[in-house]
C-alpha cells in the first residue's frame, strides 16, 4: 500500500502531487477539500470517501477501482472529470474537476428561484449530460441540486452533475458482495434483475423533474411543509403543486414540462429523447449560449453532443449545435 504522510494521513503519493487546502464541501460519501497540483498550480476538488462507512470486501475494492478506470474514460462537457485516484487502507482520494461557482443548491437558495431562461439554459446541460451517462451505461441514481454544480458565480454559465460515480461503483458492492458467494440458493433473476435494472434509466426522468421544479420553483415538489401526507405518498401519488405565487410568472411549456417528468408511471414518464424534443427546449439562443459554453473552442463533436459510442447513432438534430 501507499506510504502515507505522517502530517496528513494522505497518501505520499498523494502529496508529492498535490498541496491540500480548505474545505469546499460536503458530497454524499464524504468531504470535498480544494487542492493545488503543484506542477501547474491548477485547483481541482479532492473527496475523500472514508471506506469504513462503505463497507467492501477485497473484489468488491478491485472492483471499485476498475470502475474508476471506467469513470475515468467518462468525457462530457458536463459531466465532472474524475482527474486522479488514491487509496489507502482507511480512505479512497478522488481527485475530480475544481468547479468555482459551487452548487446548484445553494445558486437557487440565494436568488429564491431562477429566471426561466436561466433554469432552461441549466436544465438542457443536464439533459444532454444524463443522456451521455445513460448511453455508457451508466445511471445516476441520486440527481439532486447538490449534485450540480456551476462553473463560476455568472448566471450563464456551464454546470457538471457530479456524483454519478460514487453511488455506481459503491452500490454495486452489495450486488458483488451476494455475486461472490455461491449461489448455490440464489434466485434467476437477481443474475437477470442486477441493481441496473432495477434502477431503470427512467429513475433519472423523474429526479431531472424534480431538479426543474425546484429551479423553477424555488421549492421541492414533495415536501414535509403544510401537509399530512409523508412524502412517499406524495412521490407515489405525484402529489404536488404549482403554488400561484411562485409559478404564475413561468411559462405553461416549462410547467407542461415538468407535468410529464413528474408521471409515476415510469413507462409513461418522458424519456430523456423526448425531454430534448420539448417544445420548451426548441430554443435556438438558448442552445446557441449552451454550446458556446460548453465547447468554448468550438469543437462540438461532429456527431451531435454525445460523442460518438460504439453503436452508431442517428444523427439527433437536438444534440446538433443550431445551425
Ligand atoms: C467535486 C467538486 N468540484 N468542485 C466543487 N465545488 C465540488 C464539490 C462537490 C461537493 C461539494 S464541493
Amino acid at each position: 500500500d501507499l506510504m502515507v504522510d505522517e502530517q496528513s494521513n494522505l497518501p505520499r503519493e498523494f502529496t508529492e502531487k498535490y498541496w491540500i487546502s480548505r474545505k469546499i464541501g460536503s458530497g454524499v460519501c464524504g468531504e470535498v477539500k480544494l487542492a493545488f497540483e503543484r506542477d501547474t498550480c491548477k485547483k481541482v476538488a479532492v473527496k475523500t470517501i472514508n471506506k469504513k462507512d462503505f463497507p467492501s470486501i477485497g473484489t468488491a475494492t478491485r472492483n471499485a477501482e476498475r470502475e474508476i478506470e471506467i469513470l475515468k474514460k467518462i468525457d462530457h462537457p458536463c459531466l465532472i472529470k474524475t482527474e486522479d485516484f488514491f487509496q489507502t487502507d482507511e480512505s479512497y482520494y478522488i481527485v475530480l474537476e475544481l468547479m468555482e461557482g459551487g452548487e446548484l443548491f445553494d445558486r437557487v437558495k440565494a436568488k429564491k428561484q431562477l429566471d426561466e431562461s436561466i433554469a432552461k439554459l441549466y436544465f438542457y446541460q443536464m439533459l444532454l449530460a444524463v443522456k451521455y451517462l445513460h448511453s455508457q451505461g451508466i445511471i445516476h441514481r441520486d440527481l439532486k441540486p447538490e449534485n450540480v454544480l456551476l462553473a463560476s458565480d455568472n448566471d450563464i454559465c456551464l454546470i457538471k452533475i457530479t456524483d454519478f460515480n460514487q453511488s455506481k461503483i459503491l452500490e454495486e458492492t452489495s450486488l458483488m458482495r451476494t455475486l461472490c458467494g455461491t449461489p448455490t440458493y440464489l434466485a434467476p433473476e437477481v443474475f437477470t434483475d442486477a441493481v441496473t435494472v432495477g434502477y431503470g434509466r427512467a429513475v433519472d426522468c423523474w429526479s431531472l423533474g424534480v431538479l426543474l421544479f425546484v429551479c423553477l420553483g424555488g421549492y421541492p415538489p414533495f415536501h414535509t411543509e403544510g401537509t399530512d401526507m409523508s412524502v412517499r405518498e406524495q412521490i407515489t401519488q405525484g402529489c404536488y403543486r404549482f403554488l400561484p405565487s411562485k409559478w404564475d410568472c413561468i411559462s405553461e411549456q416549462a410547467k407542461n414540462l415538468v407535468k410529464k417528468l413528474l408521471v409515476v408511471d415510469p413507462k409513461k414518464r418522458l424519456t430523456i429523447e423526448e425531454a430534448l424534443q420539448h417544445p420548451w427546449m426548441q430554443d435556438k439562443q438558448m442552445k446557441t449560449t449552451a454550446f458556446k459554453i460548453m465547447y468554448p473552442g468550438g469543437q462540438a463533436p461532429s456527431e451531435g453532443d454525445t460523442p460518438s459510442t460504439s453503436r452508431k447513432r442517428p444523427l439527433d438534430d437536438q444534440e446538433q449545435p443550431p445551425g
